[in-house]
């Protein structure tokens, strides 16, 4: 595939031009945006606007009918081993005794083929610390909370050391002391490696995100979605600021379009 800029080296995901459908159902129309290495980007907008869409176009899982989409420099399919994806939630039978390590140690088994080596031991051990689960490493999996499964899903994909780390709704169901040591993990990662946080709670936009995309329109329900850009902004300075939810969207005029629904408000 050939590079759309190939002056830009620093770019991690090119959305060019992307129009997509399911069979009538038209989701995206000319979605347009780039993410640059290091950046830490938050992809929102309200239920239907095509998050999960953009995930699986992202996974090389669906194809656009129109435009290209250019990830680390070639096409998502080629390039999806570099991805660390962290799911909503990672099924494990609740019979099968898999421990928290085992779970992580998955992150290496790439390709399947290969021995698992010293190395690859040791890059479980910085994941779990990273996340600061080590103490739960040999806990079984299926007893561990939601939030602490989040945590192992995280350390899973950091495992692999991927260039970019894409986290579906990493927020969903967890409670608060789990949020707040996901964010500290995620502050921790900010810059050595790119971040794309989908998902609908605009509260967890915060002092980490150096953008927005936003996905959806109120004044044209029912039409395929754009992609518009904000910056984040600080809504209150001071002690907390660095928390999640002290951020919000900064609608800048220069950009056109009004297409994020926390402007009217939030849900
Ligand atoms: N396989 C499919 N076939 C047909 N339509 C689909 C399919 N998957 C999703 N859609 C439709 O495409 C639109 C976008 O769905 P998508 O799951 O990407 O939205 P989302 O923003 O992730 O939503 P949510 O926040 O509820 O997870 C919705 O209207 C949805 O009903």
């Amino acid at each position: 595939m050939k590079p759309f800029h190939p002056v830009d080296r620093d770019i991690t995901l090119y959305f060019d031009d992307v129009s997509f459908s399911y069979g009538a159902v038209a989701v995206l129309r000319h979605a347009g945006f780039h993410i640059h290495q290091g950046e830490f980007v938050a992809l929102v907008g309200p239920n239907g606007s095509g998050k999960t869409t953009i995930l699986k176009l992202i996974l090389g899982l669906e194809e656009p009918q129109a435009g290209r989409i250019e990830l680390l420099g070639a096409s998502p399919r080629s390039s999806r081993n570099r991805i660390g994806y962290v799911p909503q939630q990672a099924g494990y039978d609740q019979a099968f005794p898999i421990s928290v390590r085992e779970v992580v140690k998955m992150g290496r088994l790439r390709p399947l083929s290969r021995k698992f080596t010293a190395e690859d031991s040791r890059a479980v051990d910085e994941a779990l610390a990273q996340v600061e689960i080590t103490d739960l490493a040999a806990r079984p999996y299926t007893a561990l909370s939601g939030g602490q499964r989040r945590r192992v899903l995280v350390a899973r994909a950091l495992a692999a050391s991927p260039n970019f780390l894409l986290l579906d709704e990493p927020t969903a169901n967890m409670d608060e002391e789990s949020e707040e040591r996901l964010f500290k993990t995620l502050g921790r990662l900010k810059g050595s490696t790119t971040i794309l946080i989908v998902t609908h709670d605009t509260a967890f936009v915060s002092s980490l995100t150096d953008r927005v995309l936003c996905l959806g329109s109120r004044e044209n329900p029912g039409n395929p979605y754009g992609v518009v850009q904000h910056k984040t902004h600080p809504e209150s300075l001071g002690a907390e600021a660095d928390s999640p939810g002290n951020y919000r969207i900064n609608h800048n005029s220069s950009i056109p379009g009004n297409s994020c629904y926390e402007e009217e408000g939030g849900k």
